[in-house]
């Protein structure tokens, strides 16, 4: 892979028979590629962070949903249908924040509801799944060019941004989201520089959105979290510009945690909040962000880094990994179907009512 390939580099690759996804718990040291045929390893990788970002996950879960399908129709050619259950209840249970997930198994349902007595699996649920994939890569094309026409070339702070976690290619079908704005605004020659959030305890900004933009020669300053609010008063930066996990009708966000303190640092300064997300990631049988369950994974994340401990044997430790930022935070939502200024519900709900690629 050449540094230019990344714009159309994806992760996650259907290879006709299993799923091939590259190791993010490895990045930036190692590329390793990693090759499941079935779906308990899909629920182990999603789990275990081998692959993770919201679109990218219901992706997973999908082409899960195929290999699953095979195994469940060489063993019982009548009931696999019914035995297939036990597997979209597993991927359902592998992470809880993220509604693409939930959303790519429902996909995966409809299809499955099409399916004759006695057809391959096959017939409908592979075509599906690489469905979702391929509409994924296409919706992140659509939000780059949506999300850069908000940049423009003279910005008031000045032509640097910053963004948080990692929701580039990496984290979808390919291009990326926030990211995917960030690469179409660099193109255009609308930015400078990005400032990456080094995203604790996981280092999502550090390890992928570095590595992302460093192949792609994009400049790119890692700072720590703690770090924003003096980079947003001292540095030219107009936009931050964030993914989401899951978005609810009155357009609150769940999204990686310190996002909330991004959306109120930048309202102090005066700088814009830009939300970039499919509508896969809207959840419209949420009213609100109070309703989204928020992932919390082992204390481990937090007392030790690389294996190695940095807090007392023992100490007790919260690791919420998403928040939620209330929708009068955002200045802005971009979708693959048109973008949503300050959201509320009326408007959230004109904007799913609009034809789209999903
Ligand atoms: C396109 S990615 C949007 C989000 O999924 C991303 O910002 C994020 O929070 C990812 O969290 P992760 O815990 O790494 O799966």
């Amino acid at each position: 892979m050449t540094a230019h390939d990344l714009d159309t580099f994806q992760a996650i690759e259907w290879t006709g028979e299993s799923l091939r996804l590259l190791d993010q718990r490895y990045l930036p040291q190692k590329e390793v590629y990693l090759e499941y045929t079935d779906a308990q390893g899909l629920v182990d990788a999603i789990r275990n962070m081998v692959v993770r970002g919201a679109p990218a996950i219901g992706i997973t879960a999908a082409y899960g949903v195929v290999l699953a399908a095979r195994q469940r129709y060489a063993e019982d050619i009548e009931r696999w249908p019914l035995l297939l259950e036990q597997d979209l209840q597993a991927l359902a249970e592998s992470r809880p924040t993220a509604v693409n997930l939930f959303w790519a198994l429902d996909n995966m349902r409809r299809a499955l509801a099409q399916t004759q007595f006695g057809q391959h699996p096959d017939t409908f649920l592979l075509p599906e799944a690489q469905r979702i994939h391929e509409t994924d890569l296409q919706a992140n094309k659509a939000m780059g060019d949506l999300g850069a026409n908000l940049i423009s070339k003279h910005q008031e702070n000045g032509r640097c941004v910053m963004t948080h976690c990692n929701t580039g290619a990496l984290a979808t079908g390919g291009y990326g989201t926030a990211l995917g704005v960030i690469r179409s605004a660099w193109k255009r020659g609308l930015i400078d520089r990005v400032y990456a959030n080094e995203t604790r305890p996981w280092w999502q900004g550090a390890r992928l959105t570095a590595w992302e933009l460093m192949r792609e020669r994009i400049p790119v300053s890692l700072n720590v979290d703690s770090a924003v609010s003096h980079i947003l008063k001292t540095q030219p930066i107009s936009w931050i510009l964030v993914g989401a996990d899951r978005i609810t009708a009155n357009g609150d966000v769940a999204n990686k945690i310190g996002t909330y303190n991004l959306a109120v640092q930048a309202l102090h300064h005066e700088v814009g909040f830009m939300v970039v997300a499919p509508t896969s990631t809207i959840d419209f049988n949420l009213n609100s962000g109070e309703d989204i369950p928020i992932e919390e994974r082992s204390g481990e994340e937090l007392t030790s880094v690389l294996g190695q401990p940095i807090a007392p044997e023992g100490v007790e430790a919260y690791n919420p990994v998403f928040d939620v930022t209330p929708a009068e935070l955002v200045d802005v939502i971009v979708t693959e179907k048109g973008i949503v200024r300050r959201p509320n519900k009326e408007k959230m709900a004109r904007l799913m009512s609009k034809q789209g690629l999903h």
